[in-house]
C-alpha cells in the first residue's frame, strides 16, 4: 500500500482556559499507520486525542483529516467526518442494560438505513471478527474484562471506520490478554484498511504494533520526538525518550555492532 497523509496535525496548542498543555505539536499520520500517542503521566496524551476526534478544539493551530478540518465545514459535514472515526474508551463503555449483539447493534440503527435482518447479519459478523459471535446475546456484566474490550471494539467497527481511536486498550489486561488484544488490533487495521491511533503506556505493545509515534514532554509542553518507536529506541539521543522506552534503563541509544 502506498503511503498517504490521513492526519496532520499542524502547529498545534492545546489548552483548558489559560493552562496550555501542550504547544507547537506538529505530525503527520499515515493512511495504515499504527500510531502511538506516548509520554508520562499527565502529559496530555488524552487530551490529545479528545482534539483527534473532534472533542475539543485547538487553542492554535489545525488538525487535519484528508486535509479538512473539522472546526472549518459545516455541521453535515463534520458528522459525514465523525462518522468515520471508531472510538473505544479505556472502560469500554458498553451499555450494560444492552446485550453485546444490542451494543454492536446501536451505531448502525442510529447511522444507517438498513433492515433489522441485515443489521443482525452485521452484528454477528463484527463479534465474530473478534471472536465473540457465540456471546451475542450475553450482558456484559456476565462476560469477563477482556472480551468486553473486545465487544466495545466490535461496536467500534459497526460503521467500518477509516480511523480507529484506542484510550490505553489494553489497561488492566493480563499479559496475555494484552497481546491477543495487540494482534486483534493489527488484524482489524489489516482487515479494514484502517489508519490506528493508540494512547498507551504499554512498551510490549509499543514496540510490537506501533509504525509511527508522538512523544509528548510535559516539562518543555511540547512533542520531542516523532516516528517509529523502534527506530527513536535505536537512534534517538534525547535522555528522556531512552528512558521512558527502556523503563527507566538506558539515557542514550544503545551502541549497535553490524555484522
Ligand atoms: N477537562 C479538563 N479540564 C481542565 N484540565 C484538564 C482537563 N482534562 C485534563 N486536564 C489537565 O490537562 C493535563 C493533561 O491531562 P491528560 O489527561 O490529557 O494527560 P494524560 O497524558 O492523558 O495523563 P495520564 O497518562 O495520567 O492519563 C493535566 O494537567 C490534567 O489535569
Amino acid at each position: 500500500m502506498t503511503k498517504s497523509t490521513h492526519i496532520e496535525v499542524n502547529d498545534l496548542t492545546m489548552a483548558y482556559g489559560s493552562m496550555v498543555v501542550q504547544r507547537d505539536l506538529s505530525f503527520a499520520i499515515q493512511r495504515g499507520d499504527i500510531f502511538v500517542i506516548m509520554g508520562g503521566s499527565g502529559c496530555g496524551k488524552s487530551t490529545l486525542m479528545k482534539h483527534l476526534i473532534g472533542l475539543n478544539r485547538p487553542a492554535k493551530g489545525e488538525v487535519l483529516f484528508s486535509g479538512q478540518s473539522l472546526w472549518q465545514v459545516s455541521a453535515e459535514q463534520q458528522r459525514e467526518l465523525l462518522r468515520r472515526f471508531g472510538i473505544t474508551y479505556q472502560a469500554g463503555a458498553l451499555l450494560s442494560s444492552l446485550t453485546l449483539g444490542e451494543n454492536v447493534a446501536l451505531p448502525l440503527q442510529q447511522f444507517t438505513q438498513l433492515s433489522a435482518a441485515e443489521i443482525d447479519d452485521l452484528v454477528r459478523y463484527k463479534l465474530a471478527l473478534v471472536g465473540l459471535e457465540p456471546y451475542q446475546h450475553f450482558m456484559p456484566s456476565e462476560i469477563s474484562g477482556g472480551m468486553r474490550k473486545r465487544a466495545s471494539l466490535a461496536r467500534a467497527i459497526a460503521l467500518d471506520p477509516e480511523v480507529l481511536f484506542f484510550d490505553e486498550p489494553s489497561a488492566g489486561l493480563d499479559p496475555v490478554s494484552a497481546r491477543l488484544l495487540d494482534d486483534l488490533i493489527l488484524e482489524l487495521r489489516d482487515s479494514l484498511g484502517a489508519t490506528v491511533v493508540i494512547v498507551t503506556h504499554e512498551l510490549a505493545s509499543i514496540f510490537a504494533i506501533g509504525n509511527n509515534s508522538v512523544f509528548l514532554d510535559p516539562e518543555t509542553k511540547t512533542q520531542i520526538a516523532t516516528g517509529a518507536p523502534k527506530e527513536l529506541l535505536a537512534h534517538c539521543d534525547d535522555a528522556k525518550i531512552q528512558r521512558f522506552l527502556t523503563r527507566g534503563e538506558r539515557t542514550s541509544p544503545k551502541e549497535t555492532t553490524t555484522p
